[in-house]
């Protein structure tokens, strides 16, 4: 401890810390969010363990949250841990790992200005309709058959092709190796490090990545190479062609900086490369999970469903589909997803590096330990939320008695409700995933109705069509079983799909 803090101690921890796992034996549950709920109803709201070898903080309140990510942020905590299948699948190149500094500087505000802001995300609106009609067409064929339909797959489907068109402008080749990417960082993430240590073994994993890394890579390449010779043959068109200006992808972007002799950092080919990877790890998987979760609660709470239609229908009719551009005059809707990510934060903890001791709350937290914030426990906490446990979203439309609810948003100012994280390092992917999760649950609410499959195959009737909530660890925490469904279309808008 530097002489300043000597004074102080660390945040209260579990005796005794054994040798080598240190309190990993304390991590009994599957999930990590849970095993750390046991532990803060022992220690208190900040407590200090050790994983292995690693100094680790854990926070699982607002106020604390609030310290760590916008108090002391700027000094102490804007970096991340990576691993190294991580760093290896992102070429080391990992906007989303690599430690704060010049580089992230930079590609954050490549990020913020060029790629993620408004302007360009509604260039490829377009694009993304397709998508969803795409998997709205999938629904409508399986409702012709009546054959049940794997509906997490479609979503994972769905992700994956919507961010791989507007990053690459194309998606076949490349969608099943980048979900091959990210299954690997989700075996090699925390949760996985710790629980079923013995399962880890280190060569086979090794052996793995160099295996993805060798066969990702040509196919990368080839993109890169066919969408150069696309950006140049625009260039030479320019001004003739209204259409070029339109179809932008983010890589055209990214190889015009990469030519550009003018800016501050040259992007570099492998930089490029890595931020495609990070793309794809970071949006996919995590709204896909975020929609199916959206999806079970649906099902599970048919009077939401009910006033979600009657919405759309108010909104939007049967006459015509759902449009991204609706969702701004679809409040329930909105509250649905933010109700989605109260109960279900895809990534339940979120962690983050302590670059500089510092002082929270009476207590030292030390140079390099790990934090985690426990976005699930709060998000699920009485003293925050009135009946946590039930799905209601009308309560972020009620104006609480200090008119504090209603306006409560995801952006990392309440930070009661992080799913997105807060801060500098706070996700820059929030509006494209929650556009895209409204205006896909708004579509699927106005076309069909979605029939449960029971496990022996047939369809479930009454009070007992319902989901299980249970959770799985990953990269990303989803719904322990694939949600199958028989959708039944509806009458209106539904029947034009198949034939659109
Ligand atoms: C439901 C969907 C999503 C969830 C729940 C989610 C959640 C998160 C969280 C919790 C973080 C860490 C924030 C922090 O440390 O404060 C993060 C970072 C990040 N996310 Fe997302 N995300 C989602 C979708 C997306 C999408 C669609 C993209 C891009 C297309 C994206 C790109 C990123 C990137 C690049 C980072 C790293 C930022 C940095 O370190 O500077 N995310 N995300």
């Amino acid at each position: 401890k530097s002489k300043a803090l000597r004074h102080l101690p660390n945040p209260p921890s579990p005796k005794p810390r054994l040798p080598f796992v240190g309190h990993l034996h304390l991590l009994n549950k599957p999930l990590l969010h849970y095993s750390l709920i046991d532990l803060s109803e022992r220690y208190g709201p900040l407590y200090s363990l050790y994983f292995g070898s690693m100094p680790t903080v854990v926070a699982s309140t607002p106020e604390l949250f609030k310290l760590f990510l916008q108090t002391h942020e700027a000094v102490s905590f804007n970096t991340r841990f990576q691993t190294s299948a991580i760093r290896r699948l992102t070429y080391d190149n990992s906007v989303a790992m690599v430690p704060f500094g010049p580089y992230w500087k930079f590609v954050r505000k490549l990020i913020m200005n060029d790629l993620l802001n408004a302007t360009t995300v509604n260039k490829l609106r377009p694009l993304r309709t397709q998508e969803i009609r795409k998997v709205l067409r999938v629904f409508a064929q399986s409702a012709k058959t009546q054959q049940p339909l794997d509906i997490t797959e479609e979503l994972l489907k769905w992700t994956n092709s919507t961010i791989s068109m507007m990053m690459l402008g194309e998606a076949e080749e490349v969608k099943d190796m980048a979900r091959e990417t990210v299954k690997i960082f989700g075996e090699y993430s925390l949760t996985d490090f710790i629980w079923p240590l013995k399962k880890l073994k280190v060569g086979q994993y090794e052996k793995r990545i160099e295996d993805i890394f060798n066969r990702f890579d040509p196919v990368i390449e080839k993109v890169i190479k066919k969408r150069l010779e696309i950006v140049r043959r625009k260039k030479e068109k320019k001004g003739q062609d209204e259409e070029t200006e339109q179809s932008v992808v983010f890589l055209d972007t990214l190889l015009e900086y990469a030519e550009d002799e003018t800016m501050e950092i040259k992007i570099t080919k492998e930089q490029i490369k890595g931020l495609v990877v990070d793309f794809f790890s970071a949006g996919t998987d995590s709204t896909a999970v975020a929609t199916d979760w959206a999806l079970a609660e649906l099902i599970n709470n048919p009077r939401v469903l009910q006033k979600a239609r009657e919405e759309v229908e108010s909104v939007v009719g049967k006459d015509r589909l759902v449009d991204e551009a609706d969702l701004q005059n679809l409040p329930y809707i909105r509250a649905i997803v933010k109700e989605t990510f109260r109960m279900h934060p895809p990534l339940p903890v979120v962690k983050r590096k302590c670059t500089e001791e510092c002082e929270i709350n009476g207590y030292v937290i030390p140079e390099g330990a790990l934090i985690l914030f426990n976005v699930w426990a709060v998000g699920r906490d009485p003293k925050y939320w009135d009946r946590p446990n039930e799905f209601r979203p009308e309560r972020f439309l009620e104006t609480g008695a200090e008119g504090e609810v209603g306006p409560i948003d995801l952006r990392g100012q309440h930070f009661q409700l992080l799913p997105f994280g807060s801060g500098r390092r706070m996700c820059p992917g929030v509006n494209l995933a929650t556009s895209g999760m409204g205006t896909f649950l708004a579509s699927v609410i106005q076309c069909f109705d979605l029939q449960v499959v029971g496990p022996k195959g047939h369809i479930l009737k009454g009070n007992g069509a319902k989901v299980s909530m249970e959770e799985r660890p990953g990269l990303t925490v989803p719904r322990e079983h694939h949600l199958l469904c028989v959708p039944l279309a509806r009458a209106g808008v539904a029947s034009k799909l198949l034939s659109s």
